[in-house]
């Protein structure tokens, strides 16, 4: 089975988790769009709140109505993608740099499923390089505080996101620097590296945060729990 046949039953196995009258988190990505054309098939009442501009767009031409984060007080089920998925659902996301939309929509979600193709599920996450989402205002000097974060760990300088445009702008404006590695062997100290430099906004690693994976395996669709 190739890679996207596996993200689609995935998807397809987590729109099933739906339920009428559920305000869900639409996730970003490859994956997510998946689960996004196989909730809209199901045709059913429900609200859905992006996480990005181009998940956006993808419900609006779906059919699927959408509402704000702002104008809920939570969301029922969140359903999204990742770049890696490590030992006890810790997750690297924002490949496609919508990390910090989603986060916000995971956290303010009751459940949040991630789904994945089976080459995303490691042993030890950081073979894909981590996205930091850093503020643009003075952002090659917050460049220098993540090398110095980076050497501490024995890692490489972050590398300014570019595209064939320039320099890659999230929704919100802001730049993303990317952290190669190799192998993250402690995210929490990581993660909280990252978090207290001035000028990031946040980090692509996901922990404690995913409920449920659904993984497309040739095999089937497996559930992991963390
Ligand atoms: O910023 C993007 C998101 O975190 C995606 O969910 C992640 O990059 C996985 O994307 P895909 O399903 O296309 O591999």
């Amino acid at each position: 089975m190739s890679a996207d046949d596996q993200k689609r039953i995935s998807g397809e196995a987590a729109a099933q988790l739906v339920e009428t009258g559920m305000v869900v988190g639409l996730g970003t990505g490859s994956t997510a769009a998946w689960f996004v054309k196989a909730l809209a098939a199901r045709k059913l009442d429900i609200r859905g709140v992006p996480t990005s501009e181009a998940t956006a767009n993808l419900a609006r031409e779906l059919g699927i109505p959408l509402v704000a984060l702002d104008d809920v007080k939570s969301v029922d089920l969140t359903v999204d993608g990742a770049d890696e998925i490590g030992p006890g659902l810790s997750l690297i996301k924002g490949g496609g740099a919508a990390l910090l939309r989603e986060k916000l929509v995971w956290e303010a979600s009751k459940r949040c499923v991630v789904i994945a193709d089976a080459a995303k599920h490691v042993k030890v996450l950081g073979k894909f390089p981590l996205p930091i989402e850093v503020v643009r205002f003075g952002h090659p000097h917050t460049g220098y505080r993540l090398a110095d974060i980076a050497a501490e760990f024995d890692l490489p300088p972050p590398r300014l996101r570019m595209a064939d445009r320039g320099v890659v702008a999230t929704d919100g404006g802001n730049v993303i620097y990317d952290m190669a590695s190799g192998a993250i062997p402690d995210p929490a100290a990581l993660a909280a590296a990252l978090k207290a430099v001035t000028g990031v906004v946040d980090h692509g690693l996901f922990l404690d945060l995913a409920d449920e994976a659904l993984i497309g395996t040739d095999e089937g669709v497996v559930k992991l729990q963390p």
